[in-house]
């Protein structure tokens, strides 16, 4: 019998450390990492309409409009029906959740609740490559060589959202956005609090291993 695929979502807000968590995930379980704002940022080099509309609300660090996004995540799961999914940062509304409530049965949310301060320290530190979507920081997993991605040497940026003025903006809207999310899925939320990412890590990775088998232990992420 084919074994169940995950359905499982990180939330936590910006800086938190959703992407690093999940590329860790997507390494260790041998599965893909599905990124909204990854998929956001892909879309706006399409351009037309959408993408111009969706560059306003990123920018000014603001949600896109549920619609926009709800329907952008929508056809990229529907492609990826026969594969785990790993969702970052999707849903991050309570209209998102039901939308999404209504395509699959969610096994596991995964929340993420790091102090305020340090979501800011991360976040001027971040450095991403935006064509893969890897994220360094300064501090915490710097390039091999400084301002370039390590696998394609190409230069690194930091993200106009990453300003202070719109990680005031994200980190304000962020909350209250997410109570009503984190309620719905009371039943399945795990939440993991902390500082630093090294030592919730083997938390996240114990849970996933209850649901699918790793491919790689836990200290080779
Ligand atoms: N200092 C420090 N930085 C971290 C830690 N975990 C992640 N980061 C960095 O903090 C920034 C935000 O992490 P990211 O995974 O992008 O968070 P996201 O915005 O929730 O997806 C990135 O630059 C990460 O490299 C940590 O434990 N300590
Ligand atoms: N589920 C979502 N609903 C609305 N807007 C979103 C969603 N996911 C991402 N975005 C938009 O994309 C931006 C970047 O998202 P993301 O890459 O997850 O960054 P971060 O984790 O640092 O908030 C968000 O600030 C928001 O403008």
């Amino acid at each position: 019998m084919a074994s169940k695929l995950l359905r499982a979502v990180v939330l936590g807000p910006p800086g938190s450390g959703k992407g690093t968590v999940c590329e860790r995930i997507a390494r260790s379980f041998g599965l893909q990492h599905l990124s909204s704002g990854q998929f956001l940022r892909e879309s706006l080099g399409g351009g037309g309409e959408a993408g111009a509309l969706a560059q306003q609300y990123l920018e000014r660090g603001l949600l896109v409009p549920d619609h926009v996004i709800t329907r952008l995540m929508m056809a990229e799961l529907e492609k990826r029906r026969e594969q785990h999914w790993l969702l970052d940062g999707f849903p991050r509304t309570l209209g998102q959740a039901k939308a999404l409530d209504g395509i699959c049965q969610l096994d596991l949310v995964i929340s993420l609740n790091i102090p305020f301060e340090t979501l800011k320290d991360r976040l001027s530190a971040r450095w991403v490559h935006p064509a893969s979507g890897r994220v360094y920081n300064m501090d915490f997993n710097p390039p091999h060589t400084q301002g370039v991605d390590d696998l394609t040497g190409e230069p690194l940026v930091q993200r106009e959202d990453d300003r202070p003025e719109a990680v005031a903006a994200r980190l304000r809207k962020y909350k209250d956005a997410a109570k009503p999310v984190m309620e719905l899925y009371k039943g399945i939320l795990h939440s993991f609090s902390g500082t630093e990412t090294n030592k919730i890590w083997p938390y996240v990775y114990t849970l996933l291993s209850s649901r699918i088998p790793p491919v790689l232990p836990e200290e080779e992420h």
